[in-house]
């Protein structure tokens, strides 16, 4: 047998008529099938994979996956073929338990933390304690696999095939430890079935993906789901008791029999006592288990300490001295995209890029940017086309009521008319400024800054690309600020 192939009776399959095939790839997208591949034909929200069964066929497929409505759609082409037919009621499940079997490896210890915000700041936190306190470690998620291993990722939580070989990869390169990001598209398509999760974490609950979810409850349940793949008995769930549906989400977690470690600013495992904010971060108080403590966070917002305190919990909830775990808190280092100082004035005043993408986000960053702006603060917002379209008012309320300033411009149109994205971002700012070209908006933002004045560029954070239509074309939010700054100080050639 061929280096990585695999029976697929070794994959926990079975096929209908008893064939037992061996296994040389796994694709999800027909157009990537090759001689001998196993062929995951899934029920999508445009289309069914069953259509495609015959392209893979046609490419070699030696198996495929799939319901009995795939089976069905290719009835024909499958009785004319040799490949191996295999049914399962969720194939989007069978598909990620077969993928961790073909690739087999994955770092010793796994974290998963979900969550309407906060995922990749928390994921990169735990990250960066794991590596000072010299373990070997990545994060992966919205911003690629990052630490002592990197490469690129297309989404927030992988489909499983790339998570598998991924988590294989860094495995083999000796990494220990790994923390990921739980999306709700993730947990319900089962993207991350298969992983063994040491530990889980909970951020907070708020508006987003309903154009996705079918209600705030379902949205909800898809991320209560990662609790229920979290190992039984050893494992642990870390959840924030600040966010209204903490305590919800803690009893689930306890109902399945895990460790529950709360985080919060109240009676929690541990917990925030005190906050001072300077210019470059934060002095905190908390204490862990009653014993009191303090750490400086070279970080910017308040939020931040409530990431850091969730990534603390999953390295103690992982295994890690919580003394140790403390030490370190003081050497972590911002979050790409996330609070990022991006430029500077002349007269002082500071541009700041972030991620906020939803109206809790929004109001979250301006909220924490307040009190370290002694002028006026300006915001530049817009909301993602083919996405969620009820924010969009709400991101544009949330600018309006924390900011003094708001300039409504576009962040991804993708397939929808820009003008009418920000129409709706506009009716929740009626008093907002409407620039339709992002570099025009973040110029005209730049401009506006007077001495003491802070604007906070949101939606794109670590982004390099304004996706139009279906084309992608080169932008990114920290390099606009600095030419900005450059073209109305001096400085560009
Ligand atoms: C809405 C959503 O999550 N869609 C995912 C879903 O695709 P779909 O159901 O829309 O697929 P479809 O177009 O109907 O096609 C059905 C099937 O036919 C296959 N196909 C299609 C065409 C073809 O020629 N051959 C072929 O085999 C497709 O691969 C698919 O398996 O299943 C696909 C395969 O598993 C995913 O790649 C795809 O993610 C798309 C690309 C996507 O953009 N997802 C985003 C919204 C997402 O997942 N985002 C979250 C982050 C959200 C957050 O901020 O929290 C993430 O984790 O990244
Ligand atoms: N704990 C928090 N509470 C509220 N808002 C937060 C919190 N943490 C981060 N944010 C805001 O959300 C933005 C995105 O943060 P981050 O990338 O960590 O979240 P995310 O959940 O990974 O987002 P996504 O999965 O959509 O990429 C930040 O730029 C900040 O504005
Ligand atoms: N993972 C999020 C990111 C949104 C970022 C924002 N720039 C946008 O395009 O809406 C999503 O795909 O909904």
């Amino acid at each position: 047998m061929a280096a990585g192939t695999k029976k697929l009776s070794d994959l926990g399959l079975t096929a209908l008529a008893g064939a037992n095939p061996d296994i040389t790839g796994l694709a999800v997208d027909s157009r990537d099938v090759k001689e001998g591949f196993l062929f995951a034909a899934l029920p999508g929200t445009r289309v069914h994979g069953g259509t495609f069964i015959q392209f893979a066929l046609r490419m070699g497929a030696a198996a495929i996956l799939t319901d009995a409505a795939g089976a069905k759609i290719a009835e024909q082409e499958l009785a004319a073929s040799d490949a191996a037919l295999v049914i399962a009621e969720d194939p989007r499940q069978a598909l990620a338990y077969t993928s961790a079997l073909f690739f087999g490896a994955q770092p010793g210890i796994m974290a998963a933390v979900t969550g309407t915000n906060g995922k990749t700041s928390v994921a990169t936190f735990l990250r960066m304690i794991w590596q000072l306190m010299g373990l070997e470690a990545v994060n992966l998620g919205t911003t690629g696999v990052e630490g002592d291993f990197t490469a690129p990722l297309n989404h927030t939580t992988p489909e499983p095939i790339t998570l598998h070989r991924t988590l294989a990869a860094a495995a083999e390169a000796g990494i220990g430890f790994g923390a990921m990001e739980a999306s709700s598209h993730g947990l319900a398509q089962c993207r991350l079935d298969g992983v063994q999760l040491k530990a889980a974490g909970f951020t907070n609950f708020t508006q987003d993906h309903l154009d996705y979810h079918a209600s705030f409850e379902d949205y909800f349940n898809a991320k209560a789901g990662l609790f229920a793949r979290v190992l039984p008995e050893e494992g642990t769930a870390v959840i924030n008791i600040d966010d209204p549906r903490g305590l919800d989400m803690a009893m689930i977690a306890g109902g399945r029999g895990q460790g529950v470690l709360t985080v919060g600013k109240g009676e929690a495992d541990l917990a925030l006592m005190a906050q001072r904010f300077d210019a470059t971060g934060q002095d905190i108080r908390f204490s862990f288990r009653g014993k009191a403590y303090q750490a400086r966070l070279n970080l910017l917002g308040g939020f931040q300490a409530e990431n850091v305190l969730l990534a603390a919990g999953l390295a103690i909830a992982c295994g890690a001295e919580p003394e140790r775990v403390f030490e370190v808190l003081g050497d972590l280092k911002g979050v790409r995209g996330r609070m990022q100082l991006a430029a500077t004035r002349a007269n002082g005043a500071a541009v700041f890029v972030d991620y906020a993408h939803t109206p809790d986000a929004v109001a979250t960053a301006l909220k924490a940017m307040r009190p370290h702006v002694m002028g006026r603060l300006i915001v530049i917002v817009g909301a993602g086309g083919d996405r969620d379209a009820a924010k969009r008012p709400l991101m544009g309320q949330a600018a309006a009521e924390n900011a003094d300033v708001v300039f409504v411009t576009d962040d991804n149109p993708r397939t929808e008319d820009p003008a009418l994205i920000r129409a709706a971002v506009m009716g929740g700012a009626p008093g907002a400024t409407e620039v339709g070209d992002r570099a025009e908006a973040i110029l005209r933002g730049v401009d506006a800054l007077g001495p003491g004045d802070t604007l906070l560029i949101a939606g794109k954070g670590h982004e390099s690309g304004q996706i139009i239509g279906e084309d992608v074309l080169p932008f990114d939010d920290c390099e606009q600020a600095s030419v900005a700054v450059a073209a109305l100080d001096g400085g560009l050639a």
